[in-house]
């Protein structure tokens, strides 16, 4: 099953200003993130990264400057969003929670879909569960699952595994880097070791006015990368040093 349905666009970021409450958020930002690339943005706490993502998402309108897909295709209809919290229903079956935006679009189940990817998260024999019955990976597995039925191919993910184990963690790379091939993608974290095993292009956002940075990801673009890659630790050593200083 391909992993998202259209052509998955690079993400133009021009000009953009924001002001929220009377604080200026962002000043004539720039940003370009890649097509067909997960993108991991990197920043301290407050700095605008989850703002970014709304803009981008459409979930917010900024005062000035452009968010524009370089195919020139509108991005609305074409963006999934993932957060921390997988905001599953409760009261809503496990494969009725990843065919939620059919129901709300009023469309057609494809139940099909859903059992499929729900098989590749590791989750079939849980379909008919309800989400209280689930582990916090285990939802969040559900919401990965969710994204993907959705089948745009930009999808959105702030800090989507921060609340879970670090094993479970790992093992959620392997699962997102091998389902969300050929989206862009962009993935928000505080982990550098989540930056350098996911990133196939690195940004540190930071700064006054607010300006993204990049950085060199460890090296190829086949994701995830192992965890004792020489190059994985020591471009993970280099980002602490970056984020300790910042
Ligand atoms: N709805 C809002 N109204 C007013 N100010 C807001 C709103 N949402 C966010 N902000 C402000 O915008 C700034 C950026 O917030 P944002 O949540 O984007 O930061 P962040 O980098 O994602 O932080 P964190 O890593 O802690 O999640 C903060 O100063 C925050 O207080």
């Amino acid at each position: 099953m391909a992993p998202a349905t259209g052509h998955a666009p690079a993400i133009m970021v021009r000009g953009l200003g924001l002001s929220m409450d009377g604080q200026r958020i962002f000043e004539n930002l720039d940003a370009t993130f890649p097509a067909a690339r997960l993108t991991v943005l990197l920043g301290g706490s407050g700095i605008g990264k989850t703002t970014l993502l709304r803009l981008v998402a459409g979930l917010l309108v900024p005062d000035a400057g452009t968010i524009a897909a370089d195919d020139g295709v509108p991005l609305s209809g074409r963006v999934a969003w993932m957060g921390q919290d997988a905001m599953l229903l409760p009261w809503a079956r496990v494969d009725d929670n990843v065919m939620l935006g059919s129901r709300l679009r009023g469309e057609a189940l494809d139940r099909a879909r859903a059992h499929d990817l729900l098989e590749r998260v590791g989750l079939s024999a849980s379909r008919a569960a309800l989400p209280s019955a689930l582990s916090g990976g285990m939802r969040q597995r559900v919401a990965l699952a969710r994204v993907l039925y959705e089948g745009r191919p930009v999808v959105l993910m702030d800090e989507p595994f921060s609340a879970l184990d670090s094993i479970t963690r790992l093992r959620m790379h392997e699962l997102a880097a091998r389902m969300l091939a050929g989206c862009t993608t962009i993935l928000i974290t505080h982990d550098p070791l989540e930056a350098c095993r996911m990133a196939q292009a690195l940004f540190m956002m930071g700064g006054d006015p607010v300006r993204l940075s990049a950085l060199p990801a460890p090296g190829g673009v086949e994701i995830p990368r192992a965890v004792d890659d020489p190059a994985l630790l020591s471009a993970q050593a280099d980002l602490w040093r970056r984020m300790l200083a910042s």
